[in-house]
């Protein structure tokens, strides 16, 4: 059973644990409501009884009665007082594990998924779908497994008092149980249907406030709107159709469930006056056919919720099925050579994007990588700080297998610039500590004079302090680029991973942008993705990748003399200069 439930709800060994004993709570919850009914009937009966034939002084069961009323109230504080911290707190606490394992996964996965997956997918099962499910396991799931459960202890408990009357209260729970089953099938695709099309629409407004700028400067809000406003549509007349079709059935059960109690009237009605049965028995099967179908009602109504869940936690299943990187946390390298050794990586199954590469980046040099687009220098240097993991071969640092080290405690050793700067909504003092975060105000402002922000962090309104915007959007691109250099210094990591930038920028900012270059990579490990021609002539070494492989290694020198790819590209854009 606790097995079930960790497969089926994807919970820890605890939270199935927790869900047991809510469920058992909940029953016996359920069952207690039914007691004090019973009693008070059975005293009636008693009472009549004892006062008609006047057998007994009838204050001595009424005494026996006030002290089992008194029992049982205390009985039912108790198991309300369970029920409530089983079902409640200890499923909120499971809920939270779960948010806190889900951040985790989202941790551990590869830096270059957030890149590809889309995030407000990732946000919305996080924050959207944890609390769905938290919802439904605190409101729902217990409740529903203890009112099948219950029905059917009360139902057997009945048909042992007396199973005629039972057969009248419960000929119509299958009957109603196959209007719903028929009906299944048709919710669940509904359901299915419409949580794929919310998260589409999700992802169409997400994207839509990503790309707001190119979305007015291509004059295409029209067709965004119109677009949204299609989903929307769509959303809604599916929404509508399902509330009707899910309605008709659910309202179809209950009509069906709602003819027990006038059964039971009508044939208790009859066994009562033929004599097989007395009045409190009549009594009893009134009170509880007005009381069984509720529990059963409710199992219904929660049941498309259910089809939901299932949806949702199939997500959850998902993420948490997704490719963790982990690693050892202590890593020392005894230097910083970066070396690849036959290394082939695809992003896509069958579509490769490296094939073979090797070669090696040593500490102190700078190693730029050169070649047509779509080559895969990008690759490579996103590979050499494990953002990826690759298919077949090795990439070391230091010679130690960077797949064994953990991403985090890797990352400590790179510093990385690349051409999509991010800088956050904070001032440009805490952006540029973002690179160490325990830097005093003096490190900060030292590291910006050597990436030539100073001049231009002065003159904005409270310098240092100033709000810098969404993503940096009050600053222009070189000085977006001169403030992730900075932080880079800031960090002082002995590798650097550096994309040039290809945006034409003015001369005064591309050589400011330089002399701020010089001053991070000095003396460390460089891999720079290199587009302009100074950079490549100063670099100690060229690695040259064409569609995957590498075309050449070697000094500029070298590759100049060689009269391959390198050369060609040299001449090419020389005359584009010329
Ligand atoms: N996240 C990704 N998912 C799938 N394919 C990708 C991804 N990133 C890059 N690619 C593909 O991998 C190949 C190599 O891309 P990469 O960005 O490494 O080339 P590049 O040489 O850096 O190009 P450029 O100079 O234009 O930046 C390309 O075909 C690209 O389409």
């Amino acid at each position: 059973m606790l097995k079930y439930f960790q497969n089926k709800y994807a919970m820890s060994e605890k939270g199935s644990k927790d869900l047991l004993h809510s469920i058992i709570w909940s029953v016996l919850m359920n069952i207690s409501f039914m007691v004090p009914v019973v009693l008070s009937f059975r005293f009636l009966d008693e009472y009549m009884y004892e006062l008609l034939n006047n057998t007994n002084n009838p204050k001595d069961s009424i005494l026996y009665y006030v002290i089992m009323s008194i029992a049982f109230f205390i009985v039912m504080f108790v198991i309300a007082y369970f029920q409530y911290n089983s079902t409640y707190t200890k499923i909120y606490e499971e809920s939270a594990k779960k948010r806190i394992s889900l951040a985790e996964t989202l941790r551990k996965l590869p830096l270059a998924f957030f890149g590809k997956k889309d995030i407000a997918d990732l946000s919305s099962t996080i924050m959207e779908d944890a609390t769905q499910i938290e919802m439904l396991f605190s409101h729902s799931v217990p409740q529903i497994y203890a009112s099948v459960l219950s029905v059917l202890i009360m139902g057997v408990m009945l048909f042992f008092y007396n199973w005629k009357l039972s057969l009248a209260v419960f000929w119509v729970v299958p009957v109603a149980a196959l209007v719903f089953y028929l009906s299944r099938k048709l919710q669940n695709n509904t359901h299915s249907k419409l949580y794929h099309i919310k998260r589409d629409i999700a992802d169409n407004i997400q994207e839509g406030l990503d790309s707001a700028h190119e979305i007015k400067s291509y004059n295409r809000e029209e067709a965004f709107s119109n677009t949204l406003n299609t989903k929307l549509d769509n959303y809604e007349t599916i929404m509508i159709k399902a509330e009707l079709l899910i309605g008709a059935f659910i309202n179809l059960s209950y009509v069906f469930l709602k003819l027990g109690l006038p059964s039971v009237i009508l044939y208790g009605a009859y066994l009562l006056t033929t004599g097989s049965i007395n009045i409190f028995t009549y009594l009893v099967f009134l009170v509880v056919s007005a009381r069984i179908y509720n529990p059963i009602m409710d199992v219904m109504n929660h049941f498309a919720l259910l089809i939901y869940l299932n949806v949702r936690i199939k997500r959850m299943k998902e993420m948490d099925a997704m490719p963790r990187q982990d690693g050892k946390m202590m890593f020392t390298p005894s230097n910083y050579d970066i070396e690849f050794k036959d290394v082939d990586f695809s992003y896509q199954d069958g579509v490769q994007t490296l094939n073979n590469v090797s070669f090696v980046a040593k500490q102190g040099d700078v190693t730029a990588l050169v070649g047509p687009s779509g080559g895969g220098k990008s690759t490579v240097a996103k590979l050499s700080a494990r953002f990826w993991d690759i298919d077949k071969g090795a990439i070391t640092l230091g010679g130690e297998d960077i797949s064994l080290v953990d991403p985090e405690t890797l990352l400590n050793h790179y510093s990385i610039v690349f051409q999509d700067v991010t800088l956050f909504n904070s001032s440009v003092m805490d952006n540029i500590r973002l690179g160490k975060k325990d830097a005093t105000d003096e490190e900060v402002i030292k590291a910006a004079k050597l990436a030539r922000c100073h001049a231009f962090v002065k003159k904005l309104p409270q310098g240092y302090h100033t709000l810098i915007g969404e993503n940096g959007e009050r600053l222009s691109g070189g000085e977006r680029q001169r403030i992730s250099i900075a932080r880079a210094i800031l960090k002082d990591a002995p590798i650097i991973l550096l994309d040039e930038a290809t945006a034409s920028l003015d001369t005064e900012n591309e050589s400011k942008i330089q002399s701020a270059l010089s001053e991070l990579i000095k003396k460390k490990t460089v891999l720079i993705i290199a587009h302009r021609m100074r950079t490549v002539l100063g670099a100690d070494k060229i690695v040259v990748i064409k569609d995957g492989t590498i075309e050449e290694t070697g000094s500029p020198a070298s590759l100049k003399e060689k009269e391959g790819t390198f050369s060609s590209m040299l001449k090419r854009q020389h005359q584009n200069h010329a």
